[in-house]
């Protein structure tokens, strides 16, 4: 019941979304790779840098994100709460009990503000049990290219969480990218495995194509662009076509040609069943890492 209700409310959201307020004020705990993308992607479309705090507890990190972005940084992760509208955890899962312990202890007199965490594999009746058992908590996992505006979020909310929250967080990690609600939040591990982790797994394989490519005689600036140019170009024809990837792909095919044969290496050292394997192996440590 909650659940449809959820899922509901996610379709009118995603075909009605609202865009985030300027006036939102955002504190990131953890100033990391992850907390530098998603600011990046705010600032890129035109959030206020005034209107976001981190907290941070190495001083060169907090130096280095005033000089790059602007934001206001604190040493004491308590100050989110009297700042934010919003509170993005961002620190590693381990992390993240010792987090909540502090932000907990102030939110007992301040419950107002919503809690997002993008920690893989934290679950969100832990957050909420550890957060006062605040309703005011939502999953996240979203990935690197957050900082372009082109991240991909998967999000989880309870089935006691406002909509007016859902509607906050979706605003939140819109301004950034696409989003996904999830109605089921165990698929959380496989949207870690296919979009919070998968950046990687693509620079991986360009990375390969590179090399080989210099391997073959081309001159590193001429095989980079070879390569970036033609995966940019796959992925917005792949975007925008009425076709399905495999029928793109046939059409790039062409019988007794060259990408035969380079087809049918991969095939022959079983591609499909090495990345089913991979991204096995990520939502395992997704699981792996939710903590108690
Ligand atoms: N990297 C990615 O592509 C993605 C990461 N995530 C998730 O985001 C989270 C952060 O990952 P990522 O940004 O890569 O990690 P990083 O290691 O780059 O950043 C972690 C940050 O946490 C800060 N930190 C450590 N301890 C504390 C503390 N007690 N209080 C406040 N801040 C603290 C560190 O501060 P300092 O610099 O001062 O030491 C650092 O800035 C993880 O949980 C990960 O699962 C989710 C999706 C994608
Ligand atoms: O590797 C990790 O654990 C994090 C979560 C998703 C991407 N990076």
């Amino acid at each position: 019941m909650a659940f449809s209700f959820l899922a509901t409310f996610s379709e009118v959201i995603i075909s009605q979304h609202q865009s985030l307020d300027p006036n939102t004020c955002i504190a990131f705990i953890g100033g990391g790779n992850m907390a530098k993308a998603i600011i990046s992607g705010l600032l890129k479309q035109g959030h206020n840098s005034a209107n976001i705090l981190v907290c941070a507890p190495s001083q060169t990190t907090r130096h280095d994100l005033m000089n790059k972005f602007n934001v206001k940084v604190h040493h004491d992760n308590t100050a989110a709460v009297a700042f934010a509208d919003v509170i993005i955890v961002a620190v590693k899962p381990f992390v993240v009990p010792v987090v909540c312990e502090q932000l907990s202890e102030v939110m007992q007199h301040d419950n107002r503000k919503l809690v997002i965490s993008i920690a893989a594999g934290v679950k969100h009746a832990t957050l909420c049990q550890k957060l006062n058992n605040s309703p005011k908590v939502i999953c996240a996992m979203p990935n690197l290219p957050t900082a372009i505006g082109e991240g991909l979020t998967g999000l989880f909310a309870g089935s006691d969480t406002q909509q007016n929250d859902i509607a906050l967080a979706e605003s939140v990690m819109r301004a950034v990218g696409e989003t996904v609600w999830l109605k089921d939040e165990n698929q959380m591990s496989t949207i870690v495995a296919a979009a919070g982790s998968s950046p990687a797994y693509l620079f991986l394989f360009l990375e390969a194509m590179e090399k080989a490519a210099i391997e073959q005689g081309l001159p590193q600036e001429t095989a980079t662009k070879a390569v970036l140019q033609s995966a940019m170009g796959a992925i917005s024809m792949a975007m925008n076509s009425q076709h399905n990837l495999a029928s793109l792909r046939q059409q790039v095919t062409s019988p007794k040609g060259t990408t035969e044969q380079a087809i049918m290496a991969f095939q022959d050292g079983d591609l499909d069943q090495l990345v089913a394997s991979a991204m096995a192996c990520a939502a395992t440590r997704a699981k792996e890492l939710s903590i108690g």
